[in-house]
């Protein structure tokens, strides 16, 4: 991402007028990742105009804006979010939903401002623009397919870390919204996927970034639109809703991820932890839950009992060349999984941890830490369905340990501390995920945390 502001044809001096328009509606926004702390102002990085502003129509303006708010000692520098912002004199009915005010001063006053991925219109430039590979301003577009124009486009609107258009049921655009330096491994990783021959990823056909050489951000990728899937939260909660088991889809899961891990360790590079490896895992996850128990002081009690969890994944059960660390997926749950008609199922979504800076999502773990991830999640299905069904749980875990079993040769539950010590990292990080997006979850993953820290 270029460090210094960049300006295209749309004038540097657009920004100030949007300022109090974007401070109200930003922090309501689900994929607005600073909430809880008020944005003090705006910086901007670049802005073009994909649609000209010059109000003979509707136009479309692309920002990359930093988003100033205090306490960001957590992070290096002001979080970078990517909006594309319709603009028009007069906004339809049909668009109210997606308003975000009326400009008052500046070039803009007077016009309307609103979610310009609402606007089939606009929506449909973006895919132009994709068929048609080239740069404009700092924006780059690449494409690797000869795509079919005028598909119709619709917004998904479920709650999301970023925002996806789906384009005649054929593809889906996904649009990042915070904006890191480097290849999203969102695009990276199942480009690396394809490349090696896995089937297990919808293949990514055009995308679009900005800056240049590894700082290059990605800002938008397009892939097939599996019609008619369902994804795994879904279909797993139907299934405890019917009293039906969920085992043979567990299973299949497995052997899923598993194929998943032996193509990315084919694809990319791998390296062994041991000695210093070791502990700096188990450091950076006892890190993780000391910034966490400040965020949610509900944890402070389980502590000491989850540090000894972390501790005894570098104790004897390290085998003799190390734990085996290569790319994963980095956030694998049931949501991230979508099961066609057929019954294949394909994973989704390899942005990682949306919190975690992108060098920490790149970085080589052991695999067992997706497969944490997906135990993890029957275990959140089993427990937001009434009654509680643990034993639907673990035999889904099983079932899916199994299936990874069978088709990676390595049974994740043999690694029992290094799995356990995954486990509860990923329970630390949805008390805090939950704590800040979802507070009536919060239960979920804080009876995982009294369970894993042996208080229960
Ligand atoms: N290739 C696809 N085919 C069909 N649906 C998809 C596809 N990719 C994503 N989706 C749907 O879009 C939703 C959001 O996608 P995801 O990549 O998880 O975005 P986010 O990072 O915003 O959570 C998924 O839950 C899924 O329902
Ligand atoms: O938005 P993403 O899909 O990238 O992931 C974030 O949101 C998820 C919730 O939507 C969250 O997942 C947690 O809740 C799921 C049920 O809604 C459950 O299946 C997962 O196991 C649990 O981690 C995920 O952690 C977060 O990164």
């Amino acid at each position: 991402m270029p460090e210094t502001a960049s300006t295209t044809r749309a004038p540097a001096a657009l920004l100030p007028s949007l300022a109090p328009l974007l401070r109200e509606w930003l922090p309501r926004q689900r994929w607005f990742a600073g909430k809880g702390r008020p944005v003090t102002g705006f910086s901007l990085v670049s802005a073009t105009e994909l649609l000209p502003l010059d109000g003979t129509g509707p136009g479309l303006l692309h920002l990359l804006v930093r988003v100033e708010q205090p306490d960001h000692t957590a992070r290096p520098a002001p979080d970078c979010y990517q909006l594309l912002l319709g603009v028009r004199t007069a906004v339809p009915p049909r668009l109210g939903p997606a308003m975000i005010g009326r400009v008052r001063q500046g070039p803009l006053a007077g016009r309307a401002v609103y979610e310009g991925l609402c606007d089939p219109r606009l929506a449909d430039l973006l895919l132009e623009r994709l068929r048609t590979p080239g740069s404009l301003g700092p924006l780059r577009f690449e494409g690797t397919a000869d795509l079919p124009a005028a598909l119709a486009p619709r917004l998904l609107d479920r709650e999301q870390s970023n925002s996806s258009l789906v384009y005649g049921d054929a593809y889906i655009l996904k649009i990042f919204r915070r904006i890191g330096p480097g290849a999203n491994p969102d695009l990276e990783l199942p480009l690396a996927l394809t490349g090696a021959g896995c089937r297990r990823v919808p293949a990514p056909v055009a995308w679009f970034e900005t800056g240049e050489g590894p700082q290059a951000s990605t800002l938008g990728v397009l892939q097939p639109y599996l019609r008619g899937s369902r994804d795994g939260w879904r279909l797993a909660l139907e299934a405890l809703a019917a009293g039906r088991e969920f085992t043979a889809e567990a299973h299949a899961l497995g052997r899923a991820t598993a194929e998943v891990h032996t193509a990315l360790a084919a694809a990319l590079p791998t390296r062994s932890l041991r000695g210093a490896g070791t502990s700096e895992l188990v450091a950076a996850m006892v890190e993780r839950l000391e910034t966490a128990a400040q965020a949610v002081p509900a944890l402070v009690p389980y502590v000491p009992g989850l540090r000894k969890v972390f501790e005894a994944a570098a104790g004897p059960d390290v085998p003799a060349g190390g734990w085996r660390a290569q790319r994963v997926h980095g956030d694998l749950h049931l949501g991230q999984t979508l099961c066609t008609a057929d019954g294949a199922w394909s994973v989704i979504d390899f942005e990682g941890e949306p919190a975690q800076p992108l060098a920490e999502r790149c970085r080589p773990h052991p695999p067992v830490r997706d497969v944490a991830g997906m135990l993890r999640s029957f275990d959140y299905a089993a427990r937001t369905h009434q009654p509680w069904n643990a034993a639907w749980a673990a035999r889904c875990r099983d079932a899916y340990c199994a299936g990874y079993a069978e088709a990676s040769g390595t049974d994740p539950r043999s690694e029992p501390a290094l799995l356990r010590a995954y486990e509860t990292d990923k329970a630390v990080y949805e008390v805090v995920y939950e704590a800040r997006h979802r507070p009536d979850w919060l239960p979920v993953p804080m009876a995982a945390i009294q369970r894993l820290s042996g208080r229960s």
